[in-house]
Formats: C-alpha cells, structure tokens, sequence
C-alpha cells in the first residue's frame, strides 16, 4: 500500500475513520460490550505494553459512544484495569489517551487519507486501535514499530477487527513514513477543533484568538493549586511558580496526593482561573455565603478557607460527598445542602456565587474528550437552565449583597448573554465591574461590560506547560 490508498475489506456503512459518534450515537449494551472487553479471537494473556494500549483502545471507543473520560478512569471495570497498571504505565495511559483526544482531527484525516472510502461504522474498535497506534506514531515519542506491532496485534486478537490486521499494519507504516510531509500540511487548530465551536470563538474574540484557543488545546496543562495559607511558602516548598493571582503553578506529573502539603489538607487543585470568582466577592470574612451548584467544593473552599459562612448548595448528592470529603481534607467547614438551586429557599445571605452547569467549553485543555462529546444543542439547553438559576439566585441575596456569576464556558450565550439579558429583564441587579488589582492586574481579561472574561491563551509562558488558563466568564452584580 505504498503510495496506492488501502481499500477496507468490507464495504458497507458510511462512518468515518477517526470522526467520533455523537454521545446520543452510542448505545448502553454497546458500551458494556466494550466495557466487558473485545470479543476475543485469541485468549492469551496480553504482554505489558500491549495491555495498555488496549486498555487505550477500549478507553476511546467508550468515550466515542459518550462517556466522560474521567468517569471511565474513576468507576467501572476499566477503572479497575486502569488502577491495577503500575503508576507508569497509568501516565503513559493518560499521555496516550490524551494525545489521541487532542489530536483527534488530525489523525483521522491522516487516516483518511490512507483509505480510499471510509472504514465501515461497524469498525469502530479498529477506528480506536488505529487511533491509538497513529497517535502515538504521529506524535509522541515512544519507538514506532512497538506501537505499530502492538496495534496490528491488537486488531489481530478479536475477531470483529481481525481482517483488518493487514490494513492496520499498512496504514500506520504508511503514517510513519509520511509523518512529516503529513504534519506540514495539516492545519492543527482547525483540524482537532469542531467547526461550530472554531467559528463561535471566531465570531466572539477574532480568528487569531480562536487559532490561539485552539492552539492551547493541543499542550497538557499546568497543576493549579489554591493554597489555605502562606503562598509564597508553598510556592518554595512544592517548587511551583506563584502566578500574580495567588495560585500556585506546577507542571503536572501526576501522583498530587504524594505531594508535600496534600495529607496535610494545605491546599487544593484547582484552575487558576477557576480561583478568580470567590474573590469578587471581596472580604468575606464573617459573612453568609450561599455557594450554588459548588459540588465538588473548589470554590467552597476558598470561601471558607477566607472566613466565610459558607452554605454550599448543589442537586447531586453523589458529587456533594466529594464536596464533603475535600472540606476534611482542608479542615475546612460549610453547611451542606442537597437541593436544586432553581428552588432552593435559604437565605437571604450577604452574598450568593452562581457556577452555573455549562457547556465546559473552558476546560478542554484539562478534558480533551470534550470536544467529542459536545453538540451545538448542548449550548441552547444548558443556557436555558443558566437563565431560569441566576433568575433564582437573584433572590437569595440581601438588598445591597453580591451576586457573583460564573461559567468554565467560551460560549457567549453562557456569559455574558445571561448578564445581558437578566438586566435587561428588569431584575434589581446592577453590574459592579471588576478591576485589575482584584484578579493579580489581569486587565486583558476584563470586558469593556466590566466583567472577566479569560481564555485558554492567557497567561504566556516560555514553556507552554506552564502557561494557560481556563476559559471562565465571570460577572459582578449587586442587589438593589
Ligand atoms: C461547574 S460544576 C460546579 C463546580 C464547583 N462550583 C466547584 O468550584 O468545585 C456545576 C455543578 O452544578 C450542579 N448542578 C447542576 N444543576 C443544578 C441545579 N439545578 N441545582 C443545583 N446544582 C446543580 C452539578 O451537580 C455540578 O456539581
């Protein structure tokens, strides 16, 4: 198959060869199929390396049906096969799994390109192994012909992808091979970027900030973390960098809870950015605050941690338990409510902080699988909940209090759109515009409106794990 393009065994189906279904493709039996393991032409046990790629491959055929990567990682059996792998092994997991996330437009159009019609819908573990192989092929810096015979063995070993063996082991030589000619033609932003979210950003910050977005997709971010206390003694002993915000920055590499600090409840991960939203809410010190939707507890706890009253309010009484469990940790307190914010009747408090559910569109440096599980749709249900929550959250403030709003989403019609359209409901608020010298002189990232918008391609740094920052839109309201 040298120059000449591979031709699938099978003809049938239209499906592509690395674009995913969208999660209403999937069907739960399916997915348990997987989960239980491919159908197994050959039961020997797998060799090391090859138990983790396959563990890969089953990893992305799942979150292609749907499911959250970090689901998958934290409860089911392919948790179990996750956390019985050696803590290297784990990150090369991450590393693998990540980079075919990231990278996931770019290596289907390489694919692609190697075929002469697309690979049939029902070769959807082949489109994962094949995946998997050309991400590492492609991309990563692991020796090649391992991950080439690992991948054709892996298509070997079960009998849904075992005629396509010999497809497998030409396309990614064929990958290998034209590696670069292939990278220098491909334009990465707008390859691993689905279109409608490109052209939102493009519409909302300019082409160039989208490319820049996009741009900061493709790089494993930073650990964030919040600090209770003594952040430049935190900064010295975890040998981080002290951002002007007063989060601490380290390049990731995995195993927190063995970092100095962790048992000890000092500090918390948590975006820089996602830091930003408590502390418009100035001194808190002895007052109520009522954090809504605050499930696991990163905001809650910066809250408390500043001497707040805090009442933290979320429908998930599953993700309320992490909640819980993060406040021991930190020795930190908050009275805890299980209920839908939408009718929820405390209050009032001196203070109210929305983190509204969205879209996440913020977040996919830190949850790559994003950009295959979100639909245009999405923005239109989620924004219709944003409205009829900050409505509700208006009331739960005293006259005169704080109201702060925020979102980890890009999307215009999950920030300031809600503002927008709140105020313009005649609702007693009032914009209290932020100011540099509250967020560490961040002056970009406050809107001409006075709110804070930040973007994914903030925050430069010479080395690009150590830049970036979570796309959140936060605005100030205060009740008349
Ligand atoms: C963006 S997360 C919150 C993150 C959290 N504030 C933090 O900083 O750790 C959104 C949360 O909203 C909760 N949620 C969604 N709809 C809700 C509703 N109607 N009422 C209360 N909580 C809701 C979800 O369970 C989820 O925990």
């Amino acid at each position: 198959m040298n120059d000449a393009k591979a031709r699938p065994s099978s003809s049938k189906g239209t499906g592509g060869a690395g674009r995913p279904k969208n999660k209403h493709g999937g069907a739960a039996g399916g997915a348990r199929k997987d989960q239980a393991g491919p159908r197994e032409a050959d039961r020997t046990p797998l060799p090391p390396g090859h138990d983790l790629r396959a563990l890969c491959a089953d990893l992305l055929s799942l979150v292609r049906k749907g499911e959250l990567l970090d689901g998958l990682l934290e409860a089911g059996p392919l948790s179990q096969r996750f956390n019985a792998l050696e803590i290297k092994d784990r990150a090369l997991v991450r590393a693998i799994i990540g980079t075919a996330l990231r990278r996931h437009g770019q290596i289907a159009e390489a694919i692609a390109a190697c075929l002469d019609r697309p690979l049939p819908q029902k070769a959807g573990a082949l489109q994962s192994i094949l995946a998997i192989g050309a991400a590492q092929v492609l991309f990563m810096d692991v020796a090649d012909h391992a991950a080439i015979d690992i991948a054709v063995e892996l298509a070997g070993r079960s009998r849904d992808t075992a005629k396509w063996k010999g497809l497998t082991n030409a396309i990614l030589r064929r990958l290998q091979r034209e590696r670069d000619a292939i990278l220098a033609r491909q334009d990465e932003a707008r390859l691993n970027t689905p279109g409608w979210l490109f052209e939102a950003w493009a519409k909302a910050y300019g082409t160039d900030t989208a490319r820049a977005i996009a741009a900061m997709h493709l790089v494993e971010p930073s650990l964030d973390i919040s600090v209770k206390s003594d952040p430049e003694g935190w900064q010295e002993k975890l040998g981080g960098k002290l951002l002007p915000t007063g989060s601490i920055r380290l390049v990731a590499a995995g195993g927190v809870d063995q970092l100095p600090g962790y048992a000890e409840g000092a500090w918390w991960v948590q975006d820089a950015a996602a830091a930003l939203p408590p502390l418009l809410l100035g001194d808190v010190a002895g007052k109520t605050v009522a954090d809504l939707c605050a499930a696991p507890g990163g905001k809650t706890a910066l809250l408390a941690a500043r001497g707040a009253h805090v009442t933290a309010v979320d429908l998930s009484a599953r993700r309320l338990k992490r909640l819980s469990a993060n406040l021991d940790r930190l020795g930190l307190s908050a009275d805890v409510v299980t209920a839908d914010v939408a009718t929820y009747a405390g209050g009032p408090f001196d203070a109210v902080l929305l983190d509204a559910p969205c879209s996440a569109t913020g977040t996919i440096r830190r949850h790559p699988d994003l950009v295959l599980l979100k639909e245009p749709s999405d923005i239109e249900i989620l924004a219709a909940t944003q409205a009829r929550l900050l409505h509700h959250a208006v009331d739960l403030v005293r006259p005169g209090g704080l109201l702060v709003y925020c979102t980890c989403s890009l999307q215009p019609e999950e920030g300031a759109a809600q503002i927008d359209a709140l105020i313009a409901s005649g609702a007693p608020v009032e914009r209290v515009p932020v100011r540099p010298e509250e967020i560490g002189g961040l002056a970009g990232a406050i809107t001409p409106a006075g709110d804070l918008r930040t973007l994914p391609s903030m925050l430069p740094d010479a080395d690009p794990h150590l830049a970036g920052l979570d796309g959140f839109f936060v605005a100030r309201l205060r009740r008349r």
